[in-house]
């Protein structure tokens, strides 16, 4: 795998390896970045080019009150997890060399961005817009790999190339979850023993949620009970709601998407699922 740390090498190396499948990360892998990775590399083969990674702790997507400071870093175990994956480019630029002192432009998305994350962290999405244009124009990537835990990301993702005719393709893949459900996120590590025993019921209310409006259910009355439910076990929710997949509005039709972000201690529980 080859490591580019400056723009110039990545450009260099890029080049030499056709067309390229990046996959996004802010690093402290695990197996649901891996299985991008795999997606990846799936797209690779399939137009016979090579697939990059990107680690990037990305400061303009952290409101000054977040977790940008603790926020997990173990670049030496990334590099074998991504080596193992087989991937054969691994971009890891500085912050200095990605946002200049004399920067002037960043990119705001409408539509998707507004309400739930959009509103939970204030300028969360221009940051993340902003940031992967960059890495999509400096890795020339072909096609784009996102997961679909951070549902509303993709779709602002997914809008911005649309917008902007990047030519870039997004594809989204599915939420890895650990045995008992609980979407795997690099801020689990954060959970107590006590909060990760909890942090399944997230997952299991939203399908409780969606099981009850497949049935006929009205969804207020389904999202009223998982929203009641969750807060009796000590959960503070931000969120839960039941979205039109793409705008991100909310609906009270299916098919939609259940959304919900839910605290546990100091850890924020992102997840979703098809209603
Ligand atoms: N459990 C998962 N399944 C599939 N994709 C995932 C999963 N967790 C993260 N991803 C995807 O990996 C990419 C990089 O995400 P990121 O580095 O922020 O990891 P993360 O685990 O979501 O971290 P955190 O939620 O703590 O910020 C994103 O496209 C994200 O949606
Ligand atoms: C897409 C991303 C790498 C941009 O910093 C980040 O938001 C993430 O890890 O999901
Ligand atoms: N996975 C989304 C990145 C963030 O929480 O900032």
């Amino acid at each position: 795998m080859r490591i580019a740390r400056d723009l110039p090498t990545l450009r260099a190396e890029a080049a030499k390896l056709g067309p390229i499948a990046l996959v996004p990360t802010m690093g402290a892998l695990h197996a649901g970045h891996i299985s991008l990775v795999a997606a990846a590399r799936r797209e690779a083969a399939a137009m016979r080019g090579a697939v990059a990674a990107s680690i990037f702790v990305n400061p303009l997507q952290f409101g000054p009150n977040e977790d940008l400071s603790r926020y997990p870093r173990d670049e030496a175990g990334d590099l074998a997890a991504l080596e193992a994956a087989g991937c054969d480019l691994a971009w890891l630029p500085g912050v200095e060399a990605m946002y200049p002192p004399d920067r002037a432009t960043a990119i705001e998305v409408e539509g998707p961005s507004a309400g739930w994350e959009g509103a939970a962290r204030p300028g969360h999405f221009r940051g993340v817009a902003t940031v992967c244009a960059k890495l999509f124009l400096q890795t020339g990537a072909r096609v784009a790999l996102f997961g679909e835990k951070d549902w509303q990301q993709l779709q602002v993702v997914r809008r911005m190339v649309a917008d902007l005719d990047i030519p870039t393709r997004i594809i989204g893949c599915p939420t890895v979850r650990e045995a008992d459900g609980l979407a795997m996120s690099s801020r689990n590590r954060f959970l107590a023993p006590a909060e990760r025993a909890l942090a399944p019921r997230v997952h299991a209310a939203l399908r409780d949620a969606a099981q009850g409006m497949a049935a006929g259910r009205p969804a207020a009355a389904a999202l009223g009970d998982a929203r009641a439910g969750l807060a009796a076990e000590g959960f503070v929710l931000d969120y839960l709601a039941l979205v039109e997949p793409e705008t991100l509005r909310e609906t009270a039709a299916l098919p939609g998407r259940l959304i919900v972000a839910a605290r546990l201690g100091s850890v924020r529980l992102l997840d979703n699922i098809a209603a």
